[in-house]
């Protein structure tokens, strides 16, 4: 037998920054989590008991928040190719760094009206994240994400025409709630250095934000068909928006509302255009997934 693949490194490394404006006595809040895995010459340490080829984990941690202490951490796209091209620089035996961010939406609140200089809510859930391999030998790609963003909308949302044989039993709508906990990336054209990201760094902010109001916009305002018709929309808009992405994949649960009849009680209507209370369900749940790529 041997190694036919192999990375470690350190995992939930949670680090938070602050940037404290002293002209204007602004302060700005990061809080991410942090997972680097490193790949390289390391199958002695794995086949021989070897370690000297071993940069320790804790090493590995160690350097996440030196190099937050010495450098932005954001956007989490610029810092993930900084901590990857800082290993691969640093040990020659290291050919590819795999690091994973999840960041953490402290939202600034208003207070009167106005932002406050200190004080931020945390939207439950909804993370930003980005998934980068630094490569010696292939570069740099990154995945950046949405992540847990919980919309529901309680009508313009359809689903009939679908198979019906022996197996079906879920009637057609045209009229349904639709729910779905937003899964969504989009994938960078390689980059070939961390010079070529630090050139690139005004353009993941904005990606992001297009990417959030394109899925947003086209939820709400699109008559859905399907999640698989919605979905290819949003897709579509973001990569005429983001010209620099190769490759746009959703990942949406369909989290189903079941009608509820309750005519058993006095004939109460409580279905179909009567319907007002529903049961929402945890699960099975529907979940449509696609990747929509250029050409
Ligand atoms: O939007 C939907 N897509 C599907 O594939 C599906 N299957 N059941 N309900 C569904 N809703």
């Amino acid at each position: 037998p041997h190694v036919s693949a192999a990375r470690y490194g350190k995992d939930n490394v949670r680090v938070y920054k602050v940037h404290r404006d002293q002209s204007t006595g602004v302060q700005t809040v990061a809080e991410m989590t942090v997972c680097c895995l490193l790949e390289g010459d390391i199958e002695t340490s794995y086949t021989k008991a070897d370690n000297s080829v071993v940069v320790a984990t804790d090493s590995v941690k160690n350097t996440i928040y030196l190099l937050a202490k010495q450098s932005p951490v954001t956007p989490p796209e610029y810092f993930a190719s900084l901590l990857g091209s800082h290993f691969i620089k640093k040990y020659s035996h290291i050919h590819a760094a795999h690091v994973k961010i999840i960041t953490h939406h402290w939202e600034r609140m208003t207070i009167d009206g106005k932002p406050h200089p200190h004080s931020f809510v945390k939207n439950a859930g909804e993370t930003r994240n980005v998934e980068a391999t630094i490569s010696r030998k292939d570069g740099i790609s990154i995945t950046s994400s949405i992540v847990g963003l919980s919309v529901l909308k309680s009508t313009g949302s359809a689903f009939h025409g679908f198979v019906r044989d022996e197996y079906t039993t879920l009637p057609e709508t045209w009229d349904r709630i639709l729910s779905t906990d937003v899964d969504a990336g989009w994938t960078w054209k390689t980059f070939g250095t961390h010079e070529a990201v630090q050139a690139s760094v005004g353009k993941f902010d904005k990606a992001w934000e297009a990417a959030r109001d394109i899925t947003l916009k086209r939820f709400a305002t699109d008559d859905s068909a399907s999640v698989q018709a919605t979905m290819y929309k949003m897709s579509e808009d973001i990569l005429a928006a983001v010209p620099e992405t190769e490759t746009v994949t959703y990942a949406l649960p369909n989290k189903h509302y079941f009608e509820l009849d309750l005519s058993w009680h006095k004939g109460i209507k409580n279905t179909g255009t009567d319907a007002e209370v529903y049961v929402p369900q945890s699960g099975p749940n529907g979940l449509i997934k696609c990747s929509v790529s250029r050409g």
